[in-house]
């Protein structure tokens, strides 16, 4: 017979273990939020740090915003397999997406105001794995870290303390090298002409299973035609599409991948540093440039060109930069593709990340 005079067992543990779940799970919410840690870098602060003085321009992407499609092939010659085991380094022709950009905010940026440059690419290989990347022309990155990243944007939107860059660059110098860079290297009058440079570090796997860590570039078969300051002023705002757009018209374009290795001890965390020249750099293949699409009709509007789309055979290294990256361009794309009715196109096909 059961007990009657002994007490019913209290509810008060489940209710306790009850509560301390809820703190915990509102709690976890709250951090994942950011409310415990409002100076932590998050991925929409950084994207909000890129807007141009007027803001962010609805329907563009928050960066590189001007733009034009491209469509061709990456022609690999089978050299890349030595390092990699990525499909796109088979001997074969793969079809790829990409679109020439400007860093900037703005959509309506002058070319001739715009320093960077940028190639993005999506290869397609035949098991339906892809490579992405986006690369810019300059030889080195600004800064060290994506934090640094942000706080340069901070500096220069600080219209208040007209000392904001001196600031910015006395605990950031890395930044001289890039301010030298932007300075005096020439420019030239052609997407075409431009080396593009992932900065980025990257890990390689072959078929053995031996890792390196590498860096990539493409190095363009049309010889550079640099422009004098005075031939660059009068150049019109939108050159470099008109350019592109009539030159592939007369003949497909063409760049080397040529992808470089680590000695040990490079630096492969950090864009900011170069590697030095003499580094083992082995020709995978050849991209070729075949028609150039305006960006509202084009193939590229709607992809993201996330740097960690990689096919297997390749991984991201201990840079920091790709997954910062990654969170920064989904954020942007995600904000872009809702606010399709603000772009001058909608694409019949849906978004595509
Ligand atoms: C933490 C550092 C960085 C941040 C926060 C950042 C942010 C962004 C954002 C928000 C976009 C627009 C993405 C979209 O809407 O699809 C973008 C595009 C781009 N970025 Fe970055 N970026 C960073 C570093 C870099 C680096 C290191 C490179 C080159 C080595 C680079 C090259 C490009 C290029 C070429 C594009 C144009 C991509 C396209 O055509 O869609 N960025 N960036």
């Amino acid at each position: 017979m059961p007990d009657k005079s002994a007490s019913p067992r209290s509810p008060l543990p489940a209710l306790i273990l009850i509560a301390a779940i809820v703190v915990v799970l509102v709690a976890a919410f709250a951090y994942t939020a950011g409310w415990l840690t409002p100076n932590r870098l998050t991925p929409a602060k950084i994207v909000g740090s890129l807007a141009p003085p007027g803001g962010a321009v609805p329907g563009f992407r928050r960066n590189h915003a001007k733009g034009i499609c491209f469509s061709g092939d990456f022609e690999s010659n089978g050299s890349g397999a030595a390092i990699s085991k990525a499909k796109m380094f088979m001997p074969g022709t793969y079809p790829v997406t990409g679109r020439f950009n400007l860093a900037t905010p703005d959509p309506k940026a002058s070319d001739a105001m715009a320093r960077v440059r940028g190639l993005s690419l999506r290869i397609t290989m035949p098991d339906g794995s892809e490579w992405r990347s986006a690369m810019i022309d300059a030889p080195f990155f600004p800064v060290a870290t994506p934090q640094a990243f942000y706080e340069l944007q901070r500096a220069l939107a600080n219209k208040n303390d007209p000392e904001s860059m001196q600031k910015f660059a006395a605990a950031h110098p890395e930044i001289a090298a890039f301010g030298a860079w932007a300075g005096s290297a020439p420019w030239t009058g052609s997407y075409a002409e431009e080396r593009y440079n992932s900065l980025n570090s990257f890990v390689f796997t072959n078929a053995d299973g031996q890792d390196q860590t590498v860096r990539w570039s493409f190095v363009p078969a049309a010889k550079p035609e640099n422009l004098t300051p005075d031939e660059l002023k009068q150049k019109g705002a939108n050159f470099l599409d008109a350019e592109i757009t009539k030159r592939v018209q007369s003949a497909p374009q063409r760049w080397a991948m040529a992808v470089t290795v680590a000695n040990p001890g490079d630096a492969t965390a950090d864009p900011s540093k170069a590697w030095p020249e003499d580094r083992h750099t082995i020709e995978v293949g050849t991209l070729v440039v075949k028609s150039i699409e305006p960006e509202p009709d084009g193939p590229c509007r709607d992809l993201n060109f996330d740097p960690t789309v990689l096919p297997a055979g390749m991984r991201v290294s201990d840079d920091p930069f790709p997954a910062a990256r990654s969170a920064a361009y989904s954020v942007s794309f995600n904000r872009r593709t809702a606010e399709d009715k603000d772009y001058p196109h909608t694409p019949s096909q849906g978004a595509q990340q």
